[in-house]
């Protein structure tokens, strides 16, 4: 069943189209990330799905509630978790009120749970929280009365690498649960470690939604080899060697084509050492959408 489901979603401001006829569905169950580079309109998206701002045609629904009917996206945001990608807070209240603020609003029955995960200073006043401080309180106050889907505006900024992995584990764990999750990402790496499908949005526009191991499987493999003698290019002349260089007997290239043919080209060599390893996305990006990612 479809969470989200997205239709010829389309925002104008003025001349700039922010979307452009985008349309994508999010599947109960999976991590959906929503990649593309500062202005390709990410934010425009998650604003428009949280009923903050109407499209100027086509329209989302969330559990069925179509987003720009207010009263039925207020009962479905019930079940959501939000984050904002930049979440305000009243500077003069500590942390700890205002999460009790919030759980009055919608209940915190996850709340100790996440405290034990992300630890913001919940006594100080948050005017005097640093920039991970004040994401891990958005982070404990979006999750804390377990929401069926999480909906998040580049959750990991400003959070160190180990509190970055603590919430990849904590999203791979709330899927494994059966919560939807749908975030916005400029970091490849970031997409590669957890989502299960990424749609790539540039310009306003959705490029491709893909299957994120299919992704990189397409991307073909890195192949570095040390040979006894040094091996040429032509003597690889199969389909499917991208990239070769080499230097003295260590050669190097990314490979897409059938492994019986690499290792029959490679048969008249002694292999000293080999090495089989994924691309880097980055490359993988590059080599299908012309880069432009970072
Ligand atoms: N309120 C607004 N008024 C006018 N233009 C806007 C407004 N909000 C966004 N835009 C423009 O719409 C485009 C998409 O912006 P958006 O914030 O959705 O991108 P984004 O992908 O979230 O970027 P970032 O990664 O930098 O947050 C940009 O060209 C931006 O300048």
């Amino acid at each position: 069943m479809a969470v989200i489901e997205v239709e010829g979603l389309t925002k104008a401001y003025g001349d700039t189209l922010a979307n452009e006829d985008l349309d994508f569905s999010i599947e109960a169950g999976e991590i959906f990330g929503y990649l593309g580079p500062n202005g390709a309109g990410k934010s425009t998206t998650i604003r428009q799905l949280m009923g903050f701002q109407t499209p100027t045609a086509g329209t989302a629904r969330i559990f069925g509630n179509d987003v720009r009917n207010d009263r039925a996206l207020r009962g479905a945001k019930a079940r959501i978790g939000f984050l904002p990608g930049e979440p305000a807070f009243t500077p003069s209240v500590t942390g700890r009120e205002f999460l009790d603020y919030q759980a009055e609003l919608k209940g915190d029955e996850r709340r100790d749970e996440l405290l034990g995960l992300f630890t913001p200073p919940l006594d100080r006043r948050i005017r005097e929280y640093s920039t991970g401080n004040k994401q891990m309180l958005a982070i404990v106050q979006a999750f804390m009365h377990d929401p069926d889907l999480l909906v998040m505006d580049e959750p990991t900024s400003g959070l160190d690498p180990l509190k970055q992995e603590a919430f990849h584990d904590f999203l791979r764990g709330e899927r494994d649960h059966g919560t939807t999750v749908f975030f916005s990402s400029h970091i490849l790496g970031e997409v590669r470690r957890v989502c299960d499908r990424v749609g790539i949005i540039r310009d306003g526009r959705l490029i491709t939604v893909e299957i994120v191991e299919e992704l990189l499987a397409r991307g073909g493999k890195q192949v570095r080899l040390h040979t006894e003698t040094p091996l040429t290019e032509a003597a690889l002349d199969i389909d499917g060697v991208v990239g070769f260089a080499s230097e003295g007997r260590e050669a190097q290239f990314t490979f897409t084509g059938d492994y019986d043919a690499l290792f029959a080209a490679l048969a008249d060599y002694r292999i000293v050492d080999i090495e089989i390893d994924e691309p880097p996305i980055e490359e993988v990006f590059m080599h299908f959408y012309g880069g432009d990612a970072e």
